[in-house]
């Protein structure tokens, strides 16, 4: 696949991968990416584009996609949704820990604590995040569970009736991720996920 374009130096590039038997062979429409971009243009301030992939749970399927999302498109943020299970035909992490450079196990960690919140089947969940560094740049990829629901869950995390953060989400930490790894500078809309960032890496207006 070729380069993905960045129209803006603060515009961030995301790779969407849904990983899928029975929706990658039709027997139930993919909510998988259409949860996923519902997502981000919710949360995000800073421009963005997308590539996307729906994959059968097939480990060299799964790599081959992450590797053309990071280094041929030049994603800085690819997320995968589906096949964390322990399930024989759920191979994400496997997949995911073989194009990785460097661990993140926080980002695992913190996803099944904030999905203990909301069922108590989190921890089947064996959901990985890591690094994958090229010649060129690097890219944060992070697994999500395969119930779309799960996306907005984990990302998100849970808020009272009020609008309150009860749990943090993952996404919080995501932008001073992408700094440190030397991508754009992303914003997002607060009431939907307020970023975290020492003040020393904020940006001044
Ligand atoms: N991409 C998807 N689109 C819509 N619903 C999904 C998707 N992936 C999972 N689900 C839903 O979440 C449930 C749990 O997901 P899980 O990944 O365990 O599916 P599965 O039973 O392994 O089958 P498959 O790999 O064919 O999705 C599924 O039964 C399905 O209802
Ligand atoms: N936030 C959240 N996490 C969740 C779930 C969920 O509904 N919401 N489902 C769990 C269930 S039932 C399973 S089996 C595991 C693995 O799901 P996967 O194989 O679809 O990735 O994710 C778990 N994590």
């Amino acid at each position: 696949m070729s380069r993905l374009t960045r129209n803006d130096p603060d515009e961030l590039l995301i790779g969407l991968v849904s990983i899928s038997d029975r929706a990658s062979s039709g027997v139930y429409e993919d909510q998988g990416i259409p949860a996923l971009r519902d997502w981000f243009s919710s949360a995000l301030a800073s421009p963005w584009q997308m590539a996307t992939r729906l994959i059968p749970d097939e480990r060299a399927r799964i790599e081959q996609a992450l590797i053309e999302l990071v280094d041929e498109a030049g994603c800085d943020l690819v997320l995968t949704t589906g096949g964390t299970g322990p399930a024989r035909r759920d191979v994400t992490p496997e997949a995911t820990l073989a194009v990785a450079t460097k661990e993140m196990p926080g980002f695992g960690e913190q996803m099944r604590q904030i999905s203990l919140r909301f069922v108590p089947t989190a921890i089947l969940s064996r959901q990985v995040a890591v690094i994958r560094e090229t010649a060129d740049h690097a890219a944060l990829i992070m697994n999500l569970p395969g119930q779309p629901k799960s996306i907005k869950e984990t990302l998100e995390g849970l808020k009272d009736a009020e609008g309150k953060q009860l749990v943090p989400g993952i996404f919080a930490a995501v932008p001073y991720c992408i700094d440190l790894i030397g991508g754009p500078y992303i914003e997002t809309h607060e009431a939907v996920c307020k970023a975290f960032r020492p003040k020393s890496a904020i940006r001044q207006k």
